[in-house]
């Protein structure tokens, strides 16, 4: 499931972080990329252990946590601490599939790549290029979102960033795990979750929605992988 988390941070939240990111120190992205990775990525990005990294990540995993429509679509378990990076100068990132999994440094637990996420962190108008192209199962989707939106797309995925010819394209992107691994009966959650709170909305009193709401937990128990 492809999915758009619109206004995570507003307008003017995103150009703070833009600008403290401005005054970051950026490194280049192939130090942080895997094997196969290495040869299609042409980007920057912020050390793990960089305090700006570190500061932005909490305000980013802060903001995930009271967001409705992330947790009925992730249903995170882990969330790996966000990343940044910067593309400028005809940047890019090739085809490439995200490592399964990831360590989280300090505690060494283990975290399985569920999903993936970006943050757009650059106004649209203000580069050229840097659009996020997603392959999956119901076809390509070039994706390229008003900053502090989000896209959320399955860790299986095919996925590339196109050159950036003009301006600086700013991001943050991170891993989730989820307490479902697999991206269909994710979805179908999600959609069986939606549903609820629409009749819950709509009709308070309607005797289904307890219904419902037990299928829906009991489906949960049985797809759960943590
Ligand atoms: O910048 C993005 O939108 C995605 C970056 C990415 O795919 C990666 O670093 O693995
Ligand atoms: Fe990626």
């Amino acid at each position: 499931m492809l999915l758009q988390i619109p206004q995570l941070f507003s307008p003017e939240e995103a150009r703070q972080l833009r600008e403290t990111l401005e005054r970051a120190q950026w490194r280049d992205g192939r130090q942080t990329a895997g094997h196969l990775a290495q040869s299609v990525k042409r980007n920057e990005q912020l050390a793990l252990d960089d305090p700006i990294a570190i500061q932005l990540g909490e305000q980013i995993l802060a903001r995930l946590g009271q967001n409705p429509l992330f947790i009925s679509a992730a249903l995170p378990a882990r969330v790996l601490p966000p990343r940044f990076n910067r593309y400028a100068g005809g940047g890019t990132y090739g085809n490439h599939i995200d490592n399964a999994i990831f360590t989280i440094p300090g505690n060494g637990a283990r975290v399985r790549t569920d999903i993936s996420s970006t943050l757009f962190l650059s106004d649209p108008d203000s580069y050229d290029g840097g659009e996020l192209v997603i392959e999956d199962t119901y076809g390509v989707h070039s994706i390229k979102l008003p900053a502090g939106h989000m896209v959320v797309y399955p860790g299986t995925s095919l996925h590339r960033v196109n050159p950036v010819t003009r301006g600086v394209r700013y991001a943050s992107f991170f891993w989730t795990q989820s307490l479902v691994a697999l991206d269909v009966q994710r979805r179908t959650l999600f959609e069986l979750d939606t549903a609820i709170q629409r009749l819950t909305a709509d009709h308070p009193e309607h005797p289904s929605i307890s219904q419902l709401t037990g299928v829906y937990h009991n489906l949960l128990r049985l797809w759960s992988t943590t």
